[in-house]
């Protein structure tokens, strides 16, 4: 599967994983939003959830992220061609926000889709760049697990929502 990144570059670029992908040609910047392909958009602002019924139209159009930081990332700057997904409920593994919910870097987002998309292989590739990255597979192997098995958004929502009334 095809992994693209928007690049903002406006976070750190010492500690940018979407930069670090690149370095290993593990994914494709793109400088404009013109210039980045129109795939399955990881976007938490989305309405929909990713799920495995995804799978399909990002092998054909491939996976998109965009690299800013936290700050600008307010749902106009997904100003993205393509069908934006959310990511349902997981724990970040990277140093700045490990532990916290949602709080995904680049490289985790697009790793928690491959492995929901049933591209595991890839997304263990992604992680292996980053000391803490097994850690994120070992942290969420459950909710992985069962968001992979979900037929569609709807049961992806609902397996969600046993993790968010915990
Ligand atoms: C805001 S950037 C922060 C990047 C960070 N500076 C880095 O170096 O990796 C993280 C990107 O990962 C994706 N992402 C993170 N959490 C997500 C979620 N819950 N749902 C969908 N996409 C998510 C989005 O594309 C988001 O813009």
């Amino acid at each position: 599967m095809d992994v693209h990144v928007r690049y903002e570059g406006d976070d750190d670029p010492e500690k940018c994983t979407a930069r670090k992908l690149a370095r290993f040609d593990l994914a494709d910047l793109h400088r404009s939003d013109r210039a980045t392909p129109p795939g399955i958009v990881l976007n938490p602002h989305a309405e929909r959830a990713l799920s495995p019924a995804d799978a399909a139209t990002a092998r054909e159009n491939g996976l998109v992220a965009l690299d800013c930081s936290w700050e600008s990332a307010g749902e106009k700057r997904f100003s993205l061609g393509g069908d934006h997904r959310a990511l349902p409920y997981l724990v970040a593994a990277n140093p700045v926000n490990f532990g916290r919910p949602m709080r995904l870097t680049t490289v985790e987002a697009l790793a928690a889709a491959l492995v929901i998309l049933g591209d595991r292989d890839h997304a263990e590739r992604l992680l292996g760049k980053f000391t803490w990255g097994e850690t994120f597979l070992e942290l969420n192997a459950e909710p992985l697990r069962r968001y992979a098995a979900c037929s569609d958004s709807a049961d992806v929502v609902e397996v969600q929502g046993e993790y968010l009334d915990r």
